[in-house]
Formats: structure tokens, C-alpha cells, sequence
């Protein structure tokens, strides 16, 4: 029997159809071997109609995966109190051999895809099976990766109609050239709450031969939605092998003089300010977690790989974020997950506004003071509790951005993360190189909730991208520094320190204060400011500053707060080069030399300045 034949057994006539429709043996040979083995009671496929959506809507409504909120259209979703962040130990990339890559969570791929079929085998008994077709990238364009995702989860499923461009019709029309990517999951056995129980069993496994991403008994969004963080995996290994940059970046419009618009994609680790950034309220909005970068024409052109946000709620307030905050209080359709629930209404930590003093949350029913197992204290929200939400929701989205189909011409790039005490806050590249090595190569960020284990320990995350790398290291690296090269006019270079803090322990800067950064950024692309020379970078003059910090925040910015924030810090950054440079001699190994000889430069030129300055550099003292 063919694939064809078999799928005509084990689906409904309607549903049978629609699979006919699509031209394809090799999704009919995926689709028949995995419903067989899954065993589901139903299969539902999704086509691009409204109405198959609205029937993924109603079904986690009703198999109680999301609940109805007093707003229109609002629901909310909870994952068990232990699967709230992405499982790094068990997510594994599944190599011949088991082959160990450095900064790589590997397991053999025999083993790995005999364990997974295993622990799958007969799991959607009971169960119904979404098979949803989306693609990566806007449609029909350079950047189209065609994806079909296979879950038991009606909330997996709702949340990918918010967050991807549908692809029924394209796989349609691609017919049996279509490269696609596959992603099964299971949320497995559910308990009470509705959440995924067999904890001890979750699993995300990574097949970059089949480019095929398996993903069991785990409901939390960074696990089980396959095009977002699992295909990612994927990406980088696609765009490196076709010499492209597949990354970790939001992708927003800074607004220039005159009307001027300049593109920037920023990558900072998870927890670290993407979403934030690129919500700046006066700016545009383009994406805030995943970025394609291809060279066209001798230019980076870059695009959104999605169209709505998975976003981090904690912190959401009235006054740092009113666009996000007007957006969550309207009846647009949004999915609130791990947050605490009164009355129908959703509230979350440091929102700004009085929280009530019990309710349902990621717990269970929760009251102040309630403690975990642990003995913890359970907030009223999960650290990581978020909200997920189409782009076009947003008064500020740059919708033709998001929807070119050849993408935006890039005029910067910025590597950030959790740094207390080293970098400044914004500064720039003396080029392409210099940028790659010391800013993204360099990038270092304490630890966050957005991953199960301790927070707040400085770690290593090249490129803020080390969780999902799936190819060496080297490799990766140098697919960057070529990328420069095929550039008649490469994007400038900017590294960025939000998180910046003095002794006590007190932020050196407001959350706003990036929204300064960034009108600086868009003015060194154009050559309109100038900027002072430092031993690891271009950083900003104070007068231009006081400028912008007048003109944007209308706050007066102190030449006091300029020295802090802007003294280059040469033990630390001294001490920095030692780690970065331990690290790819020691750890990665094959990388490309220019790497130790751009950080040997930069160690020179900070030995030499503290001979003439001493440890603690003023900005003033370089100045002129
Ligand atoms: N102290 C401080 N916290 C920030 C700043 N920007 C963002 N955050 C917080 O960092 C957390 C993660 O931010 P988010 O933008 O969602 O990170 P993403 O995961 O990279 O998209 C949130 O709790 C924010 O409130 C900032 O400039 N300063
Ligand atoms: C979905 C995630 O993305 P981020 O925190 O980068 O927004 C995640 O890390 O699980
Ligand atoms: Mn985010």
C-alpha cells in the first residue's frame, strides 16, 4: 500500500481530502508513518481557511488546555509548575556517533530517534492529532521555509496560527519540491490542570539530517512550538551550510531625522531585552525574537521568520511599555500564559498596578505566601510567564517590513546581554570584524528564568545564541566573517549593556535609556555624529547624548551619569579577553585565527591605554 492508500484508511473523508490536495509523496510517507505510530483518535488538518483556525481556537477551549478570560477573544494557558522554561539538558542534537561538539548538547541519532519513537509510540491514544502546515519567513519569497507541525496540543497549535503565515496553499503550490521542515510533538499525558505529567520523559530531540525536530511530554512554548525556537536549530545549520545568517535578533525600524529609516536587528539572549527594544514605542516594529539575513545585491537584507510575539510579561507596565500594555487590555485575540488569574482578569509581577492577594496561577490556586515544594515563595506569575500576540495588533508595526517579500535593507546589528560591570552601555565597531569577534563572538549573559536552573551567573552565549546552536562553533563563526565580505556595504556593528550596575547593586540606567542608544546608533550608520575613540570601540560623545536624552525622554542626562556609565573598565574588560579567549583556545578549538589576533589587538590597545590612564578610563579623558 502507498502512503497515499494508507492515509485514506486511517483519516476521515473531509480531512483525507485536504492531505490529496498537496502534491507531495514525501509529507504523505511522514504523514502516514507517524499517524500510524502516534495512534490518535482523530486527525484534524488545518488549510489556510478561517475556519479551520477557529476550529484549533475551540478545541483548546474544550479539551480545557486554554481558558476563556473576561476580554473578547483573551484565554489563558498553564504548563506544569515544573515545565516553565526551555529544558536545556534534555534537548539534544542528534549526531552519527554522538559525536561531541563543543557548547553542544549532542546524543548519537540512532539511539536518540530509537528513545523518542519509543517514548511516542501509541501516545495520542485518546487523543486528536493537529497536522497544520505554516512557513518560516514571509511567503513566496527568498527567505520561505515551508514547515508542517504534527501535535496533540490544541494550545500548540492555536499559538502557531498567532505567531507563523499559514502554508496549506503553499505547500499546495510547491507540490513535490517542497523543502520542508517536520516537527512532532506530544504534550503526552496530561493531569488534572491539563498540563503534560511525565515530566522525568520530556525530550526534545533534533534530527538535522531529516531536518526533522521531536518534542515530547512538555507544553512550554519554547520547547513545543516547532517553528520557533526547535526549527531554529534547524536555520542556523541551513543558513551556514548556504552561507546566510539564520539568528537570534529582533528586527525594528529606527526612526532618523527627516523621516529617515534606518533597519537594526538586535540580538540579545533570552530575558535580555529583545522584545523590549523592539517595542520602543516611538519606533516600528518589525519582529522580536528571530531574524533571516541573506546578501542581496551586496547589501544584508533581513526579514521577521514570524508575525507575532511569544513575549515575556513580567515588567509590563503602563509607563515603560504603553504599547504593549493597550494592546493586552484590548479584545484582540491573546493567549496569557502562566500568569495569575482573578475574576477573569490577568495579572502579572511588577505590572505596575495592584495585584489581588490570591487566584489561580502556574501553581494551581495560589494565595500570597503560598511556598512550592522547594520552599520557595511562588510569585503571583511565573518569571517567564508570557503573552502571544499577532504583530498586527500593534500601532507601531512596520507591516510593510514584515511583509517584504525581499525584506529590509539592514543598517546596523547589535550584540547585548546581562553584563554588570564590563561593557558600556552602547558602542560601535571600528568594522565588520572587529564587531563579529570582540561583540558577538565576545557576548557574555548571566543566566535567566528562561531556562530551568540557577539565574544570575555569567556564562559564555556567543551571538546570544549558544542554546540553540546546532553546528561547531568555528564553523559558525566564520560563515559570519565571510557573510561581511559579500558586502559592498556591510551593516555597522554596535554592542549594547542594559544591565550595566554600580556597587550597591543599582541599575546604572532606566529601561527607556535604550531608546537614547538607539537614535545614536541610527545617526553613527549616517555619519551624522561623531564618536569617541576608544580602545575597544567608537562610544558616544556626551554632548550628543544630552542632546538625545533631552529630545527623546526630555530628561536632562548628567555629565556625572555619562562618566559612570561610559568609563571604559580595562581590568574587566581586560579579564573578559582572558575568558573569551581561554574559551575558543581551550573549548572550541578549530576557529578561524583572525579570532585571537583581533582579541590580541584589542588587549593591546587596552594595555596601552592604561599605561597613559590608568585602570578606569573617564570618556572625557579620551575625548578630543
Ligand atoms: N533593568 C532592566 N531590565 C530590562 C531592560 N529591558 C528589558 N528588561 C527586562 O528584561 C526582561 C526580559 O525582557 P524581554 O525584552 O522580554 O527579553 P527577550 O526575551 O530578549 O525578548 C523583562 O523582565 C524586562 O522587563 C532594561 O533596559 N533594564
Ligand atoms: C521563546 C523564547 O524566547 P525569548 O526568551 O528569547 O523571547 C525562549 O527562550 O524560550
Ligand atoms: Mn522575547
Amino acid at each position: 500500500m502507498n502512503a497515499l492508500e494508507r492515509l485514506e484508511k486511517l483519516l476521515d473523508r473531509e480531512q483525507f481530502e485536504k492531505i490529496r490536495a498537496i502534491d507531495n509523496p514525501k509529507l504523505h510517507e511522514f504523514l502516514a508513518g507517524w499517524i500510524e505510530w502516534l495512534e490518535p483518535d482523530r486527525v484534524f488538518v488545518c488549510t489556510d481557511g478561517e475556519g479551520d483556525e477557529n476550529y484549533v481556537r475551540w478545541k483548546a477551549l474544550y479539551y480545557g488546555e486554554e481558558k476563556p478570560l473576561e476580554t473578547p477573544n483573551h484565554t489563558v494557558h498553564y504548563d506544569n509548575y515544573y515545565d516553565q522554561a526551555r529544558d536545556k539538558a534534555n534537548t539534544r542534537i542528534l549526531v552519527p556517533g554522538g559525536k561531541e561538539i563543543p557548547f553542544l548538547n549532542t546524543k548519537d541519532r540512532e539511539e536518540g530517534l530509537r528513545e523518542i519513537r519509543e517514548l511516542m509510540k501509541g501516545i495520542m491514544k485518546g487523543k486528536e492529532l493537529f497536522v497544520c502546515f505554516f512557513v518560516l519567513g514571509p511567503r513566496n519569497s527568498v527567505f520561505t521555509i515551508p514547515a508542517v507541525q504534527l501535535t496533540d496540543s490544541a494550545y500548540v497549535a492555536h499559538s502557531e496560527f498567532i505567531l507563523y503565515r499559514k502554508g496549506y496553499e503553499e505547500f499546495k503550490r510547491l507540490g513535490r519540491n517542497a523543502d520542508f521542515f517536520r516537527f512532532v510533538h506530544s504534550a503526552g499525558e496530561l493531569d488534572e490542570r491539563k498540563t503534560s505529567k511525565n515530566l522525568d520523559k520530556r525530550r526534545i530531540y533534533i534530527d538535522l539530517q531529516e531536518e526533522t525536530v521531536y518534542s515530547v511530554n512538555t507544553q512550554y512554548g519554547g520547547n513545543t512550538i516547532g517553528l520557533k525556537k526547535p526549527a531554529f536549530r534547524l536555520t542556523i545549520a541551513k543558513a551556514v551550510r548556504e552561507g546566510w545568517l539564520s539568528e537570534h535578533m529582533f528586527l525594528m525600524r529606527v526612526n532618523g531625522p527627516n523621516g529617515r529609516k534606518t533597519y537594526f536587528t538586535g540580538a540579545y539572549p533570552s530575558m535580555c531585552g529583545k522584545t523590549s527594544t523592539a517595542m520602543i514605542s516611538w519606533e516600528n516594529i518589525v519582529g522580536d525574537d528571530l531574524s533571516f539575513i541573506v546578501p542581496f545585491n551586496g547589501v544584508a537584507r533581513a526579514a521577521n521568520v514570524e508575525k507575532g510575539v511569544f513575549g515575556i510579561i513580567q515588567g509590563v507596565n503602563p509607563e515603560d511599555d504603553p504599547i504593549i500594555w493597550k494592546v493586552l487590555h484590548s479584545p484582540v485575540e491573546i493567549i496569557f500564559s502562566n500568569v495569575l488569574v482573578k475574576d477573569g482578569k490577568p495579572y502579572w509581577n511588577d505590572m505596575g498596578v495592584e495585584i489581588p492577594d490570591e487566584g489561580e496561577n502556574h501553581s494551581g490556586k495560589w494565595w500570597r505566601g503560598k511556598r512550592d515544594a522547594e520552599g520557595n515563595e511562588i510569585p503571583p506569575s511565573h518569571k517567564n510567564a508570557r503573552f502571544t500576540v499577532s504583530l498586527e495588533h500593534f500601532p507601531n508595526v512596520d507591516m510593510e517590513a514584515l511583509e517584504a517579500p525581499c525584506g529590509v535593507e539592514l543598517g546596523g546589528m547589535i550584540f547585548g546581554g546581562r553584563d554588570r560591570d564590563t561593557w558600556p552601555p552602547v558602542r560601535e565597531s571600528f568594522d565588520w570584524k572587529h564587531g563579529v569577534i570582540t561583540m558577538g563572538a565576545s557576548l557574555e549573559s548571566e543566566t535567566t528564568a528562561a531556562t530551568l536552573g540557577r539565574e544570575g551567573v555569567r556564562q559564555f552565549n556567543a551571538m546570544a545564541i549558544l542554546d540553540f546552536m546546532s553546528v561547531h562553533l568555528g564553523e559558525y563563526i566564520e560563515n559570519y566573517l565571510r557573510f561581511g565580505e559579500k558586502l559592498r556595504k556591510a551593516p555597522k556593528i554596535f554592542a549594547v549593556n542594559y544591565f550595566l550596575r554600580d556597587e550597591e547593586g543599582n541599575w546604572l540606567n532606566r529601561k527607556l535609556d535604550k531608546g537614547v542608544w538607539l537614535k545614536w546608533m541610527e545617526l553613527r550608520v549616517h555619519g551624522d555624529v561623531d564618536a569617541i575613540e576608544t580602545p575597544i570601540g567608537y562610544i558616544p560623545k556626551y554632548e550628543d547624548l544630552r542632546r538625545l536624552f533631552r529630545e527623546v525622554l526630555n530628561k536632562e542626562y548628567t555629565r556625572e551619569d555619562y562618566e559612570k556609565q561610559f568609563t571604559i573598565r580595562v581590568p574587566e574588560l581586560l579579564a573578559k579577553i582572558e575568558r573569551i579567549e581561554r574559551i575558543y583556545r581551550e573549548q572550541v578549538k578549530d576557529v578561524p585565527g583572525e579570532l585571537f589576533e583581533v582579541l590580541e589587538e584589542e588587549r593591546r590597545r587596552l594595555l596601552e591605554a592604561r599605561e597613559r590612564y590608568g585602570d578606569y578610563i573617564s570618556p572625557f579623558a579620551l575625548e578630543g
